[in-house]
């Protein structure tokens, strides 16, 4: 364990970094924090929730002038609410510097960021769309531009957001540092690091597994009739203090909201067709703990930093490795511990594999509960909820009704109808969430079967090139259009419940003619340039 103090850092930021609580620095933080302040481009690897934002936050702070008012730094995210808790996390490291952040995206009033950017902001975060918007406008001025960072730069290459943050090096002095961070880094990352990068370091956290170790991983085998009950049942008897439930496309994000809601569960959706706003306060009521459910598309998946996520359920396997890790990781952070348990169905099997072969990590087969020990869940809960009202000690008022009650009932009957009343019992109320097409047929690199833990994934269907993208006609979705962010951020000429809006599942919706590569390194999944195509809702 390292002491900030030992990394060369000045200080007014190590006040800052003492004020947030942190004792040591995690060993990202030692790894790359001395070798930044060197001045050497970085491409920094480490596991999910293990500090690389401060990582990179603490070199760009150290690294401003605080006289000189102009643009130095600029850091690229992939989605809005990534850059905005970036710029609140900088915003603590720069404290004691007083350093001038403002977070730049998509779907907030661009007048608005307008005005801020005359405030001479020091530090830019922002996503590709909308910082490629305010150059167009000249509202932003990165000539002396000294520092970039690019957060999950892998997510921004799968979201087609290279040609964007090409243009936008254009703008920013090719004598700078660039800093490149992320949790995973499938091979096409090179080719970033090629073109945006002058001889960087590696500074890769070497680990067994690419997941964390306190995350505990499990799998539930089901078919896809069966995964809405089997899903309320393991909440009834998890009791997540908080859970992130990520699901394939939008529209199941909205139907799964809405079925929790309707059997009882405080949960709200996330995806990128909701407007800003509803993104941001649906986020900010989970922070503080007003939903206990997030129900999220991959929008949620890279970064996102909230403590009390005890549970993550990929009610849809996700169809690339990265992204299963990134999002199991949104719990386990900052060394708390975490499940993540992922529904597959017997055919998508081989998606487990290859998940398995990538993370290094095996996932423990888990039993779907029975309504019966859903149910002694729920009455566990009506328990606590009664104890702690007794503990309270603050129902006076009733106490004149319960003696008139107890003169007549046994106390036993009492408390039983109370804590019936009290229990969420497990409803069947009739939920419709529409079936989604499995992932196409793909086997683990090993191919063959694990001990009778598998079985499915071997097809005949001669996948990967072709089922995943036949079959889904009238699929729609926006080409990119205009090249302004904001025009494409909308989505409006999508269709409902159609779209993906996981990282590369668009992929599997490429037309017929282009050949998947086989495989199962996202480099050989990339699309081949001249197809790219953003995933619509980000910036
Ligand atoms: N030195 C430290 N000591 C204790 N906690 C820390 C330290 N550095 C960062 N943290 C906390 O750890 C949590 C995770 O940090 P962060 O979000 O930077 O992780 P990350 O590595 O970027 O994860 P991801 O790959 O998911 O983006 C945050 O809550 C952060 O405040
Ligand atoms: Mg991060």
């Amino acid at each position: 364990m390292t002491n900030f103090s030992e990394l060369n850092i000045s200080e007014s930021t190590l006040k800052s970094l003492e004020k947030m609580g942190f004792e040591s620095a995690t060993p990202i933080q030692e790894g790359t924090i001395p070798l930044a302040l060197e001045g050497h481009d970085i491409i920094g690897q480490a596991q999910t929730g293990t500090g690389k934002t401060v990582a990179f936050g603490v070199p760009l702070i150290e690294k401003i002038d605080p006289k000189d008012p102009n643009i130095q730094a600029l850091v690229i995210a992939p989605t809005r609410e990534l850059a905005i808790q970036c710029a609140e996390e900088f915003n603590k490291i720069g404290y004691g510097k007083r350093s001038r952040i403002l977070s730049v995206y998509g779907g907030q009033d661009i007048s608005r960021q307008i005005r801020a950017l005359k405030n001479k902001p020091q530090i830019i975060v922002g996503t590709p769309g909308r910082i490629l918007d305010h150059i167009k406008r000249r509202t932003l001025k990165l000539e002396n531009v000294h520092t970039l960072v690019l957060d999950e730069a892998d997510e921004m290459l799968n979201m087609g957001f290279i040609e964007d943050i090409n243009s936008i090096l254009e703008n920013v002095p090719s004598e700078r540092q660039t800093l490149l961070f992320s949790a995973t880094m499938p091979p096409a990352i090179r080719k970033i690091a090629d073109t945006f990068m002058t001889e960087p370091e590696s500074v890769k956290i070497k680990a067994k597994e690419l997941t964390v170790d306190n995350i505990d991983q499990y799998f539930v085998k089901a078919q896809e009739r069966e995964k809405f009950d089997i899903l309320a049942r393991l909440l009834n008897v998890q009791q997540p203090e908080l859970a992130i439930i990520f699901g394939r496309t939008k529209r199941r994000v909205d139907e799964l909201s809405q079925a929790l809601g309707i059997r009882g569960y405080n949960a709200e959706g996330i995806h990128g067709d909701l407007s800003q706003a509803k993104r941001l306060s649906v986020l900010r009521q989970f922070k503080e703990n007003k939903i206990e459910v997030l129900v999220a598309t991959d929008v949620a998946a890279r970064g996102l930093d909230i403590s009390g996520v005890t549970h993550v359920y990929n009610f849809d396997i996700p169809q690339d490795p990265e992204s299963y890790v990134h999002r199991i990781g949104r719990t386990g952070r900052a060394g708390r511990s975490g499940k993540a348990i992922t529904f597959v169905t017997p055919r998508e099997m081989g998606y487990l594999r290859i998940v398995e072969e990538t993370t290094k990590k095996r996932m423990t087969p888990l039993e779907p509960p029975t309504a019966d020990e859903a149910l002694v869940g729920q009455r566990k809960v009506a328990v606590e909820q009664l104890q702690e009202l007794v503990a309270k000690n603050n129902a006076s008022g009733y106490r004149e009704m319960a003696e008139e009650l107890l003169a007549n009932n046994s106390a036993v009957d009492l408390v039983a109808a109370a804590l019936k009343s009290l229990t969420n019992e497990p409803d069947d109320s009739p939920i419709k969430i529409s079936e989604e097409r499995p992932l196409p047929m793909r086997h683990g690199k090993g191919g063959g079967s694990r001990g009778g833990r598998g079985g499915g994934g071997g097809g005949s269907r001669g996948g990967r090139s072709g089922d995943s993208r036949g079959g889904r006609g009238g699929e729609r979705r926006s080409s990119g259009g205009g090249r302004s962010g904001d025009s494409r951020r909308s989505g409006g000429g999508e269709r409902g419940g159609e779209r993906r809006e996981g990282s590369r599942s668009s992929e599997s919706r490429r037309p017929s003619g282009e050949r998947r590569e086989g495989g199962r390194s996202s480099e050989s999944r990339r699309r081949p340039s001249g197809e790219r195509r953003r995933r619509s809702t980000e910036d």
